[in-house]
């Protein structure tokens, strides 16, 4: 049962919050946020305000799950509301990501920062990063516990990049370690909450990897005949799909076993930071 107290939703079946670390995480798509939520303890699906957040908890850890659709803008509206519903102790942006280093496909991908990139091509701001207790603890498991996690900052465009020349062309001129579309409009929102922000992403395409369709023409409504069109034009690229069907199943799977690894051993092994007292 959830109690509202005007546009605060207060979780009435967590009695004692004081004691407890509230967790965010942030996933674009279906596939996405139902990897993450494989992993998550005793998840239930509620509907706070209208929109459906996957709540689990974990020991002293209590997570929310949001899908926050494709891209920037969706990312800050799902992001700045579900802040404005609690107080959060670490927002986690998660999902699938673009490699612009060399990596395998499902590898995972750490941010502690991250650049925007805006469609004029112009370097962005400088990189944002929000830091933290619970930031830190995240980090030294990432790094410390999951063999080939790679640590560093993240570019996030308005696009879907499709063309291994273009990824090549971001890696070189920003120095990210990996792409996205959501991770810069989350950050934005988490330092305007003064919430500690981290990404955590697992490789779905590669940086030397040509994706076999534009995959923008899907984004919007009125481009679905477009895609579909392109598929039909081209039927050799279905090969190019299931290719990378494959590889996102990989990339799930591996979110999965990480945010098992991380939940757990949260549990076991840390007591929440209590630097921010909790609403
Ligand atoms: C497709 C979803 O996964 C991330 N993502 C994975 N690969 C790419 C790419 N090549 N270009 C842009 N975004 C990508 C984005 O964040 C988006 O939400």
């Amino acid at each position: 049962m959830t109690a509202v107290t005007s546009s605060r939703v207060v979780p009435a079946d967590v009695s004692d919050m004081s004691s407890c670390a509230r967790i965010a995480l942030f996933a674009a798509t279906v596939w996405e946020v139902s990897a993450v939520r494989a992993a998550l303890p005793d998840a239930a699906t509620r509907t706070v305000g209208g929109r459906r957040v996957v709540v689990g908890s974990a020991g002293e850890r209590e997570y929310w799950l949001v899908r926050t659709g494709v891209g920037h803008e969706q990312a800050a509206q799902a992001s700045g509301w579900l802040f404005h519903q609690q107080r959060f102790h670490l927002a986690v942006s998660t999902g699938f990501a673009c490699a612009l280093v060399p990596a395998e496909i499902g590898g995972l991908l750490v941010g502690h920062e991250v650049l925007s990139m805006p469609a004029n091509g112009d370097a962005g701001p400088e990189p944002l990063g929000v830091p933290g207790p619970e930031r830190d603890s995240f980090l030294a498991f990432a790094c410390g516990r999951i063999a080939g996690a790679r640590i560093g900052p993240f570019l996030s465009v308005d696009r879907i990049v499709g063309r291994a020349a273009d990824k090549r062309e971001y890696a070189r001129v920003t120095g990210a370690m990996g792409l996205d579309m959501e991770s810069a409009a989350l950050a934005r929102e988490s330092q305007r909450a003064q919430v500690p922000f981290v990404i955590a992403r697992t490789v779905s395409d590669l940086l030397d990897e040509d994706l076999p369709l534009d995959f923008n023409l899907f984004l919007t409504a009125a481009g679905w005949l477009a895609g579909a069109g392109t598929v039909l034009a081209a039927p050799w690229r279905l090969r190019g799909l299931g290719r990378l069907r494959r590889q996102s199943r990989l990339a799930a799977d591996r979110l999965t076993e990480f945010f098992r690894g991380y939940m757990t051993a949260m549990a076991v092994h840390h007591r929440p930071h209590r630097t921010t007292e909790l609403a």
